[in-house]
């Protein structure tokens, strides 16, 4: 067992102990509560049963969570007897008081707490015990037009024309990706059997990037059983593999998703939020919702989690506060919530609000279903940034970030370069080999761009073969050198078009981000584009 899974069960255990010891307290009072029903009538009457009601729901939410999950669904049935009851000016027969008060009586804590149950919070295999690319291709032209884009991207790979070769390096050393060329020597079928012999030997599967000419649903189909997270129909779009590749390989160093956790209960919120962190998530844990613009403007969360039912104000009506500003509209809300009522979920849902998990819920199930909701929220804010054909930032939000970036240079004293970059000639590109081949050469530049780069650093797609590169941190002299990197990689970058080979290039213009209006900053970047592209092209200047 790793170090931070001990520490995560002894937290946990720490938690659910707290948790114990305030239920022994708080169960004898909610049944004093409950005893007082017999001496009172008409609005103290009905301001007790809401007071029992709501501690009935938060036991229901709450016991389950810390390992009492009998407890909780006993609570969960007092609290649904006394549901009828908060109707104003309802007559409640003595009979069935009775029976509420006996049933009250009857919450206790077991006599022996059983431990906390572990929770079985998966981590993927950790990338650094893989290695890197595996290529499993006999086709001499396949294999090299795929060696030369794993080349010129820098990715650490090794070939192999046989599967016993392979199936022997797999046993020695998993790769992170293995890409596969279905058409080999043996019929399709046959390779399959051998990939799947394969993976059922791995404790989790090798993600796999199939190459093949079938292209029917039942290739498709037998394709995701064998793992494979990928599959290209010949004649292959190197481009378009090597984003795949870049997509799986850079899963690791994906920023971890963010989110913001309110509850008033913060033994509950420190629960799931040690969860929720051991799954790598970074977690805000806000009790006093009249905070949170504050918190959402440092924290930027993907996801806010909600409890429904907290004093002063209501999940919903939290919900709906954050909607006001145009800035969250797009930040999914989700309630966690021991609210089991699908009316009154619905009630919830309608003021605000986009989906429900419903307490008590395992730890397993609240990462999975966190984790899930976060990554399409990250995927559809990407949609929304990004430029569809080459996944960078589009001209607008290309430009605010250089803004912010040069606001944040101004506190941190630190060197912000801007780069304009065009490629050259393009339009004979696209004259000679058509539309698609010329949104081929820009997409590789793309990709090429975003696997030379720091990850900090911004590309956006400025115009159509334009972009525009933010670099923090970073002096001129360095962009300057970076730069010329990239495009000697670029120049020497083969493609093809209709059996003909060619190469593109592009010239650039950088200048330094001083404290002026970002326009200004991009035009004086375009300045020196500018003088490059005179001065014969395929070459970087400095303004200045
Ligand atoms: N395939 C493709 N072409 C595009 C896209 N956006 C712009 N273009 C083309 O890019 C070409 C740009 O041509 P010009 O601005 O004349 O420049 P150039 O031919 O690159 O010449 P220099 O920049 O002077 O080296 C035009 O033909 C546009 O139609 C795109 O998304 N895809």
């Amino acid at each position: 067992m790793t170090e931070s899974k001990i520490d995560l069960e002894q937290q946990l255990a720490q938690l659910r102990h707290t948790y114990v010891m305030r239920l022994g307290q708080e169960l004898p009072l909610l049944q004093q509560g409950a005893m007082l029903l017999y001496q009172l009538s008409d609005l103290a009457w009905h301001d007790q049963v809401q007071d029992l009601s709501a501690k009935l729901h938060t036991l229901a939410g709450s016991a389950g969570t810390f390992g009492l999950p009998e407890l909780g669904e006993q609570a969960r049935q007092c609290e649904l007897q006394l549901k009828p009851w908060l109707v104003p000016g309802v007559v409640v027969a003595t009979t069935e008081q009775q029976r509420l008060i006996d049933d009250i009586q009857q919450l206790k804590l077991p006599t022996a707490v059983a431990e906390y149950p572990t929770a079985p919070v998966t981590v993927e295999v950790a990338a650094a015990e893989r290695a890197g690319v595996y290529l499993l291709c006999d086709e001499p032209a396949l294999t090299e037009q795929i060696s030369t884009m794993l080349d010129i991207f820098g990715y650490s790979y090794r070939h192999f024309s046989r599967v016993d070769d392979i199936a022997q390096a797999i046993a020695h050393k998993p790769p992170e990706v293995l890409i596969v060329d279905l058409d080999m020597h043996q019929t399709p079928g046959q390779c399959l059997q051998r990939i799947a012999d394969l993976q059922a030997k791995q404790s989790s599967a090798i993600p796999l990037l199939l190459l093949s000419h079938q292209s029917d649903f039942d290739s498709y189909l037998k394709a995701i059983r064998v793992g494979a997270i990928g599959y290209f129909v010949k004649p292959l779009n190197t481009t378009e593999l090597e984003a795949r590749l870049r997509q799986q390989l850079s899963r690791n160093e994906r920023e971890p998703f963010r989110v913001m956790l309110v509850d008033d209960d913060q033994l509950l919120a420190e629960h799931y939020a040690l969860v929720l962190r051991q799954g790598g998530l970074l977690v805000e844990v806000l009790s006093e919702p009249a905070l949170i613009f504050e918190s959402l403007k440092q924290f930027h969360p993907d996801v806010i989690l909600l409890d429904v039912n907290m004093p002063f104000c209501s999940g919903p009506e939290l919900a709906q506060l954050v909607r006001l500003q145009q800035a969250w509209l797009g930040v999914p809300i989700i309630y966690l919530s021991s609210e089991t009522d699908g009316e009154q979920q619905l009630a919830a849902l309608i003021k605000a609000g986009d989906d429900f998990i419903t307490k008590p819920i395992t730890d397993t199930a609240l990462l999975v279903a966190v984790f899930a909701r976060a990554q399409r929220a990250r995927q559809l804010a990407d949609i929304m940034t990004r430029d569809s054909l080459t996944g960078l930032l589009q001209h607008a939000h290309i430009k605010e970030r250089l803004a912010l970036e040069m606001l944040r240079a101004v506190r941190s004293s630190q060197p912000v370069s801007v780069v304009m970059l065009d490629i050259d000639h393009f339009k004979k590109v696209n004259d000679n080999y058509g539309h698609l081949i010329g949104d081929q050469v820009i997409a590789n530049l793309a990709n090429l761009l975003k696997q030379q780069l720091r990850k900090t650093d911004l590309v956006g797609r400025y115009g159509g073969e334009e972009f525009l590169l933010v670099l923090p941190d970073c002096s001129v002299e360095r962009a300057f050198t970076l730069i010329e990197q990239v495009r000697e990689l670029f120049a020497a970058l083969p493609f093809t078009a209709a059996e003909q080979r060619f190469f593109c290039s592009f010239s650039a213009g950088i200048c330094a981000a001083t404290q002026e209006h970002a326009d200004l900053v991009i035009d004086k970047a375009d300045q020196a584009l500018y003088r490059a592209k005179s001065s014969g092209r395929n070459c970087t200047v400095l303004s200045g």
